[in-house]
Formats: structure tokens, sequence, C-alpha cells
């Protein structure tokens, strides 16, 4: 079946689900929720709904469950507003999601926050480079296919560079993805590295210079939680920063993601419901298919994007160093909602992880940590020794066709693992 449908940035033909991708459970039908939690948790600012929402962009319906994520202001959090303070705890511990809103969020250049950040937080800055990313991530997945499959990496043992459409899989049987996804190394760009082949359009200077820019703006955020999370959990100054540095060797990446419309009568996931691998990711979105399954909910709910937003996750690497006091929450991506399903959908995200060397167990020098630690049970006996390098490579090589899915499974419990 052909179909043709704007994309985010215009019109555009659209690719088509391949042929032979595997076949999913139905996607749970979805309701009304009698609360609108985006709107009901408003910072309380004088705002029109305009300013939210993507107006060149089918809009996203008001008839479909939207998850409870609170929201956040950069500036607010810059201004060590108590309350906000609070708030950003509160949404680490209990659903490990947030959004956050970059609009004026601007740190004065005196005030430094951290040694090593280099990357300017400015949330104004980073909206932009955002913007300049959505349309470079557009050239990039419009080159051919045999041209991006060249920088397919998985054969070398790499998670960077490109994963075709259906290349992955989102459960044990193998079924595959509806995706396509390009990622890109944040130890590349600040020439921390060497330099990893990849299409020419991403080899120019510009681009390069861009990439670099939004790594470094949004590492500046990265720093920004985990300087407040370190604090309300008591641990000694700078130990989760220390941890997660700009320039330490780590498998932090930019990713694009992008799904093609699904034909109407044959919509699964177009990527399946995991746990962040890595320590805090920040994620734009435009149109919806994001969806998150609240804690003890069997309903799967959408994150409405909102424009002048990111929205903030916690990966698995936060979990295993908080003994669980923070939260990485599953999700997953679905077809567009509504109006907005005729569209190609991309999404831009950073994620931040811990460096490549640091093992991955409960961190020391904490209280709160420590009694949660000893309230678990089994203690640390069973605590698999494992550093970020391999459980990332684990995880991500895991759910690539071919790979291993039962050693993927990520700090989501049993769900996952049939
Ligand atoms: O596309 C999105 O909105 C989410 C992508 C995501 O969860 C991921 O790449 O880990
Ligand atoms: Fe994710």
């Amino acid at each position: 079946m052909t179909q043709t449908a704007s994309t985010q940035l215009g019109a555009s033909a659209i690719a088509h689900p391949q042929d032979g991708v595997g076949v999913l459970a139905p996607v749970p039908k979805l309701h009304h929720l009698e609360e609108t939690p985006v709107q009901a948790r408003t910072n309380g600012d004088d705002e029109g709904a305009d300013e939210l929402t993507f107006q060149d962009l089918p809009p996203f319906p008001d008839d479909v469950p939207t998850a409870p994520l609170l929201r956040l202001s950069l500036k607010k959090l810059l201004d060590r507003d108590p309350q906000e303070e609070t708030s950003l705890w509160r949404a680490c511990c209990d659903l490990g999601f947030f959004y956050l809103d970059l609009r004026s969020g601007e740190q004065s250049k005196r005030d430094s926050f951290h040694e090593d950040g280099d990357g300017e937080l400015n949330g104004d800055a980073l909206l932009k480079d955002a913007d300049a990313l959505f349309h470079l991530g557009e050239q990039l997945f419009s080159l051919p296919d045999a041209e991006k499959q060249k920088y397919d990496f998985k054969d070398q043992g790499s998670y960077f560079g490109y994963k075709g459409l259906g290349s992955g899989v989102l459960d044990s049987k193998g079924t595959r993805d509806r995706n396509e996804f390009y990622n890109t190394s944040k130890d590349d760009h600040l020439g921390l590295s060497e330099r990893l082949p990849a299409p020419d359009l991403l080899q120019k200077d510009d681009s390069r210079a861009l990439l670099k820019s939004y790594m470094q703006r949004s590492h500046a955020i990265v720093s920004l939680i985990l300087g407040q999370l370190n604090s309300r959990l008591g641990l000694p100054s700078e130990t989760l920063q220390s941890l997660h540095r700009l320039r330490g060797a780590s498998g932090d990446q930019v990713r694009w993601v992008r799904s093609p419309p699904q034909p109407m009568d044959d919509r699964k996931l177009a990527l399946g419901e995991h746990s962040d691998f890595g320590s805090v990711t920040i994620l734009f979105n435009r149109l919806g298919g994001l969806q998150v399954l609240p804690p003890n909910s069997e309903e799967w709910c959408y994150v409405k994007p909102l424009r002048g937003h990111c929205i903030v996750n916690l990966g698995d690497a936060m979990v295993k160093f908080t003994a669980g006091i923070l939260r990485s929450n599953i999700h997953r991506v679905v077809n567009p909602p509504g109006e907005q399903g005729g569209s190609t959908r991309m999404s831009l995200v950073y994620f931040a992880r811990p460096e490549d060397e640091v093992v991955l167990k409960v961190l020391e020098g904490s209280e709160m940590i420590r009694d949660k630690h000893a309230a678990q049970q089994g203690g640390s006996a069973d605590e698999e020794q494992i550093t970020a390098k391999e459980w990332i490579m684990r995880r991500a090589m895991g759910r690539r066709a071919g790979g291993d899915w039962a050693k993927s499974a990520g700090t989501e419990g049993e769900r996952l693992k049939q």
C-alpha cells in the first residue's frame, strides 16, 4: 500500500514499512483520562496554549490518555527555586520522566556551573540547535538506503552509526521494529576518540560544529540535573557529575529516530518497550507517539510533545547507582495518534551515560542509598559487576536482529524478559 504524507518539516514522499516486518501484539485500546495532566500541572504562568503547540503540524488529539509528567522550568532550577527543586526530585523518584521548559533558561557566564561544563547552560540556544538538528536529520534520512547502510557498524561490534528500518527487534520472538535511527558519538565530536566514518553530510564542518554545540549544551543540562540529584541523595559533592564528565570517554551519543507512518490497518510498535540504558536522556519530540507505562498501571499513556520543552528521563544506571531510589521508566513509540497518524515522525535524543569504566553498582557515601540498599532483599551479595561500557553494549546489541535478546534486559524487571 502506498502512502504519502507530510513530514514534521513539510511535505515529502514517505517510505513504507518494509515487507516482512514481523507482527506484534496489537497496541492496547486507549481511552480518555478524566484529567489532562499536562494542563493540570502547569507552572501557573500566564501562557497561551499556542505557545506550547507546533503550529505547522497536525494537532495532537485531546482524546487520548496522556502521561502525568511534571513540567519543570530550567529558569526556575537555575534560580534555585526550592519548589522546583523538590518537583525535580519527586519526578525523578516517581516516574523518571518530566518536561523541562527550556525557554529563557540561561546561566550567567560567570556563574560557572561545573568545572568541566564548557557546554553553556542556555535553554534557548539548545532549542535552536535542536531545530537545526531536526533539519539535518531530515536530510540524513533522505540519503539513499545503500549509502546509509554503509554506516551500520553492528558487525564491528559498535552501536554508533546507522540502524535500518526493521533491523532491530522488539521482543524475544524477533519481531522487527519500524524505525530507522542514526547514533553519533559525543567523544568523536569533542575530539576525544577517533573520528568514525560517516556520510559526507555529517562530516561537513558546520554539521560537526552543530552536533558538538548540541552535545555540550545537552550535557550542561544533564550536569545540572545530576548536581540536584547528588545533593538530594546526600552523596559527597560532585559524585554523580564526576562519573559523567563531558570530556570523559563514554557511550554518550546523539540519536535521530525516524518512523514512517504505518498503514491504518497494520499499526504496530515503531520502537519496542524499553528503559534507557544510560543515566539521563534529553529528548525532543514534535509529533506524538512516545508512550510511557506509569508505575502500577496497565495503560500506556502518550507523552504530548510541548514546544519550547524537552522531555527528560532517567536510565538504568541511575537505578543501579541508587538501589532503585530513582526510576528508569519503560517507554515505547507507536504511530503518532489521531490526525498526526499520516505523518513521518522524527525525534532527537541525547543520551548521557556513565563513563566507560564506571562500574554500575550502588554508590557509596549516601545514607539514603545505604538504607534503601539494606532494605532490599538479597543485599549486595548478588550485585553483578559490570561496567557502563559492557552494559550498554550488551543492551544495545541484544536488540539488533540476530542479537541475544535474553541478555538485553534492563532494570525494568521481569516484564520484558519473555
Ligand atoms: O522517539 C522517541 O520519542 C523516543 C526514543 C527512545 O525512547 C529511544 O531512542 O530510546
Ligand atoms: Fe528510550
